[in-house]
């Protein structure tokens, strides 16, 4: 990790200090998804076939995991890791449905009621990435609130092994949620045969999780194409900073950081703190239990690019932390709280040293679907908001068009659209 101190830079250096590191792959990436996108939407299920080969080495006969192959999924699956899939099921309903949207109805004149009700997305697509780790959780932040909203077909894509089966794992949570389809497909391919349909995946109408590179670049492609499909957001390569104060436990700080830079060399993991001795303790803690991590190769390429900066105060890494809009934040901090009014961007917060961001990933009930590459700016996490629609509808007795037509009219005549102010004064002229 690079160690920098944010009052010694000058802004380009503050600037590149804080740069994800896929971004400066944008234009290989960009060309490479157009041409798989243009391939599915030729070759339809041949080229998904052809694709897979390719990018999964595995060739697949049928692309739909069918009945036999999710009992022999339930069979294989070890009893505890089935009850802990359930009971992190559970939690995250218990969290999703008591933070879902409500119907509003207010009388916001006399006779005139405003209401919002509430309507699932018909037909939405969950990507569960299986790259390099297949994350059954995953399976559950997507499906569980897509259950609670009611959409109606829930389809579900995730890359084969090369055996050509899907793992275990995700078969078995997707079918406690209640996922009506899953189709073994990886990658910008497994995105782009839901965002335009081919002979066996259906059309969906809007895409949802996380996945690397290219799975985000293809969701962001998909979503600005009216042909193609809306998204949940730009959720990428997992990212998490951390505000560290002296008296931090550096041995539970390196933790948290290897446990996002373990995901994939794309990962970034940054540490602020106003202490550089806390600094250094957790560079050498991070080299200590890095070397004993079976994913320490990945966790290095992402240590590579990750930084441990030092800060004049608390305040300062809060600025700092805003700017950068982490996906996670970790207020390892005696008074995580007292932080917690002056951040204003970030995708999950995690506060205090006994709160590892391992539970919010698996089973603490919130959502690890969350914005990366400092999107946390301005989306939020998937949440059953994210699979619905918020329609308002009005009604206005004759009582409430006497109340509020005039307003109308007045508004209509200065925008000078005669046709809006008569929808109005014809009926007040009939009332009178
Ligand atoms: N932001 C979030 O909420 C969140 C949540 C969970 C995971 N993640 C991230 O999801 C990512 C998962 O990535 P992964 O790679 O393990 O799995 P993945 O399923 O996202 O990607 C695997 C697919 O990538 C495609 N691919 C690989 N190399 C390619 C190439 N050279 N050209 C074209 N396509 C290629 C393949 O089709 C393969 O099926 C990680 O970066 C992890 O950090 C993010
Ligand atoms: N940390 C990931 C989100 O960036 C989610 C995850 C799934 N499994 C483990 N972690
Ligand atoms: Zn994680």
């Amino acid at each position: 990790m690079k160690s920098l101190a944010w009052n010694r830079m000058d802004e380009a250096s503050r600037r590149e200090a804080l740069a994800r590191p896929a971004q400066a792959r944008a234009d290989e990436l960009r060309g490479g998804v157009e041409r798989i996108i243009a391939i599915v939407r030729e070759g339809g299920d041949t080229a998904l076939r052809e694709l897979s080969a390719k990018y999964d080495r595995c060739a697949l006969e049928a692309i739909e995991v069918d009945e036999s192959e999710f009992a022999a999924a339930e069979a294989a699956l070890d009893s505890v890791l089935k009850a802990a899939i359930r009971e992190a099921a559970a939690r995250i309903d218990l969290f999703h449905r008591a933070a879902a949207p409500q119907p509003v109805a207010v009388d916001t004149a006399i006779g005139v009621r405003v209401e919002r009700i509430l309507r699932p997305i018909s037909r939405v697509g969950l990507y569960v990435p299986a790259g390099s780790a297949p994350l059954p959780s995953t399976a559950l932040m997507l499906g569980v609130p897509a259950r609670i909203a009611g959409c109606h077909d829930v389809v579900l894509c995730s890359p084969a092994r090369a055996d050509g089966r899907c793992d275990e794992a995700v078969l078995y949570a997707a079918r406690l949620t209640g996922v009506h389809k899953v189709f073994k497909l990886g990658g910008a391919q497994a995105i782009a045969a839901m965002a335009y349909g081919t002979a066996s995946v259906p059309k969906c109408d809007k895409l949802f999780g996380p996945g690397n590179a290219w799975v985000t670049e293809a969701k962001l492609q998909v979503s600005s194409d009216p042909d193609g499909a809306a998204i949940d957001m730009p959720a990428g390569p997992s990212e998490v900073l951390v505000i560290a104060d002296a008296d931090a436990n550096p041995v539970f700080v390196a933790a948290d950081l290897l446990s996002q830079a373990e995901h994939g060399p794309d990962s970034q993991v940054i540490l602020l703190s106003p202490s550089a001795d806390l600094l250094a303790r957790v560079a050498a803690e991070v080299e200590r239990q890095c070397a004993a991590l079976p994913r320490a190769d990945v966790a290095r390429q992402a240590l590579a690019q990750s930084r441990l900066i030092l800060v004049e105060s608390l305040a300062q890494a809060v600025e700092v932390s805003n700017r950068y809009a982490p996906e996670h934040l970790i207020l390892q901090v005696a008074e995580p709280r007292a932080l917690l009014d002056r951040i204003d961007s970030a995708g999950s917060i995690f506060l205090g040293q006994w709160t590892p961001e391992s539970v919010g990933d698996y089973c603490s009930g919130s959502n690890h679907v969350l914005p990366t590459y400092g999107h946390a700016r301005s989306y939020s996490g998937v949440s059953v908001a994210s699979f619905q629609k918020q329609i308002s509808v009005q009604e206005v007795s004759a009582d409430g068009l006497r109340q509020i037509g005039p307003c109308t009219a007045t508004l209509a005549a200065a925008e000078q659209l005669e046709a809006h102010r008569r929808a109005v004064t014809l009926r007040l002229e009939a009332l009178a």
